[in-house]
């Protein structure tokens, strides 16, 4: 039997302790407020789960991963002694990120600065290579669960510990997927899905891709997506040593930087590389001079790029502008992905969502 009285004091009144200001965000379980802790005069973060939606298993599993993770300085800090339940919720009590999330902060088909990229990726590569130290995948990598604090992305914390589960275990197959779910799982035919750390090396991969061009690569990583596809066959005859005409969207980033794509992005999970990979790579120049618009001098050395110039069935190069360069519209789909977090009535009154393929799919995580 189940007891829910075991691990978090019930309070009868939240108020007494918390005052809500404002809320935060939602998702697919729950929703988070800024709260005011009229004890401690701080201010933090309450994730609440209601226990109408929320089995107690999968909030004792999220509650616990997230104690023990606080112990990362890239992850969220929850506080052990602060969480409570209600009748109806449990509460899980957190630093309050005053910058938001990484996805309010990329500007949508332009991307944030290079080193900006590398400051943000350096901590969420970290924060998940400790969590594979520990055995644990976190799932659900994206810009909206890495919070920031400064303006200069100098701390930048991993939150959402809802999906997270042991390397090696196994998980129901969802329908659907979203953008940053690898291959293996969206095209899953198996009904149980065994989970491994390339899962998040692949999304990191993906999110990487955003940050430094808000855009998606693709919308979903299957070969009927055709800037998956595309890539696909890019990557294919790049294995094979034949040359094949780089996809547009990846024009602007350097030979290095494609490397570790292609090692991140390997459809084979198997094949794939470590987290720890990226580290070797943050001394190199990821963007091509004559595509970075936030550079200050146009004039500087470059490397020697792969493929630009070769012949091949891909899509053509353009020149790197806001229009050109946009596959998927990062902003459109991460909007619906948000709007329908929030609730399946609103998916259905969401006009864009009727028009969009992502609707059926952006419920799910990888
Ligand atoms: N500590 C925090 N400080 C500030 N904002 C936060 C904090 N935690 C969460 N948020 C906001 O709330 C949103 C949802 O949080 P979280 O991912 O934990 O909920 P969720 O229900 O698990 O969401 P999802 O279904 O998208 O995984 C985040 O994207 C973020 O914008």
């Amino acid at each position: 039997m189940e007891t829910t009285n075991d691990l978090l004091p019930t309070v009868a009144d939240a108020n007494e302790r918390f005052r809500t200001i404002r809320e935060l965000g939602s998702g697919t379980y729950g929703r988070v407020v800024l709260a005011l802790d009229r004890e401690l005069q701080q201010r933090c973060a309450l994730k609440i789960l209601q226990k109408s939606t929320t089995k107690y298993r999968d909030f004792h599993r999220e509650y616990n991963y997230s104690i023990v993770l606080s112990a990362h300085r890239s992850i969220i800090n929850t506080f052990a002694g602060r969480c409570f339940q209600t009748a109806d919720a449990y509460i899980i009590v957190q630093e309050y990120a005053p910058l938001g999330d990484l996805f309010e902060s990329i500007p949508p088909q332009r991307g944030l600065p290079e080193r900006a990229v590398k400051t943000i990726m350096k901590q969420v590569a970290s924060a998940l290579e400790f969590m594979h130290e520990q055995g644990l995948v976190h799932r659900d990598v994206k810009p909206e669960n890495i919070m920031i604090f400064d303006a200069d992305f100098r701390k930048v914390k991993l939150i959402d510990f809802g999906m997270t589960r042991r390397c090696g275990s196994y998980v129901r197959r969802l329908i659907g997927s979203i953008p940053y779910s690898p291959p293996e799982v969206c095209d899953a035919h198996s009904n149980d899905i065994l989970v491994s750390s390339s899962m998040d090396v692949w999304a990191f991969g993906v999110l990487l891709f955003c940050s430094l061009t808000g855009n998606f690569p693709w919308e979903h990583a299957q070969e009927s997506d055709v800037y998956y596809n595309e890539y696909l066959q890019w990557l294919r005859h790049h294995q094979m040593q034949s040359r094949y005409k780089l996809p547009s969207q990846w024009y602007k980033f350097s030979s290095r930087l494609m490397r570790i794509f292609r090692k991140m992005l390997d459809p084979d999970p198997l094949k794939r590389c470590e987290i720890i990979e990226i580290s070797k790579y943050y001394d190199d120049r990821w963007i091509n001079d004559q595509f970075n618009s936030h550079r200050r001098s146009s004039n500087e050395d470059e490397g020697v790029e792969e493929d630009f110039s070769s012949s091949g069935s891909g899509t053509e190069c353009n020149t790197i502008n806001s229009s050109t360069t946009s596959n998927t519209d990062f902003e459109e789909l991460t909007q619906l992905m948000r709007n329908s977090l929030t609730g399946f009535d609103n998916l259905l009154t969401n006009d864009n969502l009727k028009s969009s393929s992502s609707a059926a799919t952006a419920k799910t995580c990888c």
